[in-house]
């Protein structure tokens, strides 16, 4: 589902990330962990072709479809339905005076789709919402209801690879939980693949089947989380252990 080699990212001629090697089949699930302005987000956005004014270089394929060569209507498709991009806080993307059930018909139908109640019913029962939040406007619901519709929208929309930049970190421990519990649901139950960016190694435990840590721009391991998290090899991953609550 994503197949990146040499990615390289720099600004001004600066280089911000390189990845020499990233991978991610369908239903499994990747992090990329690291301090801040290690990075991370820099890589994330780099795959759907997001880093304006970016000097990008290397090969990266999410979804069959090359990005750095794909023109911008085919970039647009993917990020539109196939690649979803979740944010922090996707109360901040929504339209204050649109019930979310509007707002995520109008996507259904710009996309074309077929029978749109039908993938809204399903799409909020697989992220164990209350289809009743169809009808609240994005101010009436909490954060991780809001991430929650925002995953469902997603899925809505036919999405096999959901990119996610610090999904939780805005949320607190109980629903932080909640809405891992439903990535990995449909990671196992629709083959979704996963891409993570954390700085939490607690979260990345609970739901990465493999780790890269960025320190600079750089990758300095990558493997198995259970390994990369039992045994760090390098310094600065052992260092970002010793820093967990
Ligand atoms: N649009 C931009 N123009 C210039 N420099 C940028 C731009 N976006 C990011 N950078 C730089 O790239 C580096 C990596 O930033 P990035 O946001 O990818 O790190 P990060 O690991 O995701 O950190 P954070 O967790 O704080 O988001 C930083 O030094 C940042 O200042």
């Amino acid at each position: 589902m994503i197949e990146v080699r040499d990615l390289r990212v720099s600004y001004g001629g600066r280089p911000v990330a390189e990845v020499p090697e990233l991978d991610v089949a369908a239903g499994e699930s990747v992090a990329i962990v690291g301090e801040s302005g290690s990075g991370k987000s820099t890589t994330l956005l780099s795959l759907l072709g997001l880093t304006e004014h970016a000097e990008v270089s290397g090969q990266v394929k999410v979804c069959g479809v090359d990005v750095m060569t794909a023109s911008q209507k085919a970039l647009r498709e993917l990020r539109g339905a196939r690649a979803a991009l979740v944010m922090q806080s996707p109360q901040a993307a929504l339209s204050p005076a649109t019930r979310l059930g509007t707002l995520m018909r109008r996507a259904l139908r710009l996309h074309g789709r077929d029978d749109p109640e039908r993938a809204m019913a399903e799409a909020v029962e697989a992220v164990l919402l209350d289809p009743a939040i169809l009808r609240r406007y994005p101010h009436e619901v909490s954060g991780g209801q809001a991430q929650r519709f925002a995953i469902a929208l997603a899925i809505a929309l036919g999405a096999e690879v959901i990119l996610a930049d610090e999904p939780t970190s805005a949320l607190d421990v109980t629903v932080q939980a909640e809405v891992v519990g439903v990535l990995r649901r449909l990671r196992a139950e629709r083959g979704l693949a996963l891409l993570l960016v954390s700085h939490d190694l607690a979260l990345v435990s609970t739901i990465a089947d493999r780790v890269l840590v960025m320190k600079d721009g750089a990758v300095v391991e990558s493997g198995p989380a259970a390994r990369v998290l039992a045994e760090p090899s390098h310094p600065y991953t052992r260092e970002l252990l010793e820093a967990l609550p």
